[in-house]
């Protein structure tokens, strides 16, 4: 299957400049996409990783876009149809860890998310005169656990499964020729797992001791991930990603065909 195949290809990458955003950057290039754009509010990782990646794989397929997800969607999307066309694949990633600040939270996790899928979804579908493409949504385990920790983390990564399972569902699908799946990781060392925004005071005990005993993994597992589920996944699915182990389709998932809702 031709949509299956990187080489070729054309990605964005929005929070690409480091963490699993960059490593999905680095396995797409490793696995001869002709060019990832990385859309990132840090201007200064966001360069760095595009000379970085440059000096690696050559040819200048890393361009760095600087933009905020929140705020230049409009401005950044343009910039990018006008020069690659409606590309062949978003990897929504960006996101923010905060628990004091839930709106900024559902801000950039769950509405910038929503908005970036739907752009490129509308660019890319056939039915409107796009080519079809594929978009991989980076949510977590966080977005199907039942746990007490991070639960404005959690409803923002509710919502990224809940687009993914909706959008990406089969029957979307078959009209659009655009694909959508999740990669929920579990904890992954990154600088978003060093952050000290994590868990409410009287949490701090409880999840110290959760993140001791849970698996960790690196995020280049979860960029080499990307990769192979970018050659496998089927539309309107989800992967969960956990302690360097290879993935395994997220749990709970009950999928509502349209044949059965017609045949009551
Ligand atoms: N590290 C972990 O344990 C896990 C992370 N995730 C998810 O993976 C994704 C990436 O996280 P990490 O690599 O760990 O984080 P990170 O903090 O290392 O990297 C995030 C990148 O996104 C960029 N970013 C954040 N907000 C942005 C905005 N508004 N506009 C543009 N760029 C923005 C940052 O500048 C940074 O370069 C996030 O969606 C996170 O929720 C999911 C499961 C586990
Ligand atoms: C429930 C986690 C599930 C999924 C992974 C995910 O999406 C996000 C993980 C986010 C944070 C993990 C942080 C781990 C931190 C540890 O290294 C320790 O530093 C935790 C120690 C104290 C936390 C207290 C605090 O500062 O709030």
């Amino acid at each position: 299957d031709p949509d299956r195949q990187l080489k070729g290809k054309v990605a964005v990458v929005t929070g690409g400049a480091k963490g699993i955003g960059y490593a999905i950057v680095d396995n797409l290039l490793n696995n001869e996409v002709k060019t990832v754009i990385i859309v990132d509010k840090n201007r200064a990782r966001g360069l760095k990783a595009e000379e970085q990646l440059n000096c690696k794989h050559g040819g200048n397929r890393t361009v760095f876009i600087y933009g905020d997800i929140t705020k230049h969607l409009d401005r950044v999307s343009e910039q990018i149809f006008q020069c690659y066309g409606c590309v062949d694949i978003l990897v929504n990633n960006a996101g923010i860890l905060n628990e004091y600040d839930p709106k900024k939270t559902i801000e950039t996790n769950a509405m910038a998310t929503v908005l970036w899928a739907d752009r490129f979804y509308n660019c890319m579908r056939k039915d409107w005169g796009g080519k079809g493409g594929t978009i991989i949504n980076i949510a977590s385990i966080s977005a199907y656990m039942s746990d007490p920790f991070l639960y404005f983390y959690k409803a923002s990564k509710f919502a990224v499964l809940g687009l993914t399972l909706g959008m990406g569902h089969e029957y979307n699908y078959l009209s659009s020729g655009v694909r959508m799946f999740a990669i929920c990781p579990g904890l992954t060392r990154t600088d978003l797992t060093l952050s000290q925004q994590m868990t409410v005071d009287e949490q701090v005990e409880v999840f110290s001791r959760f993140t001791e005993v849970a698996l960790w993994q690196s995020a280049n597992h979860v960029g080499e991930v990307a990769v192979l589920l970018f050659r496998t996944a089927s539309t309107g699915t989800a992967y969960t990603v956990v302690g360097g182990a290879p993935p395994v389709e997220s749990p709970d998932r009950e999928n509502t065909t349209v044949d059965f809702i017609l045949s009551l």
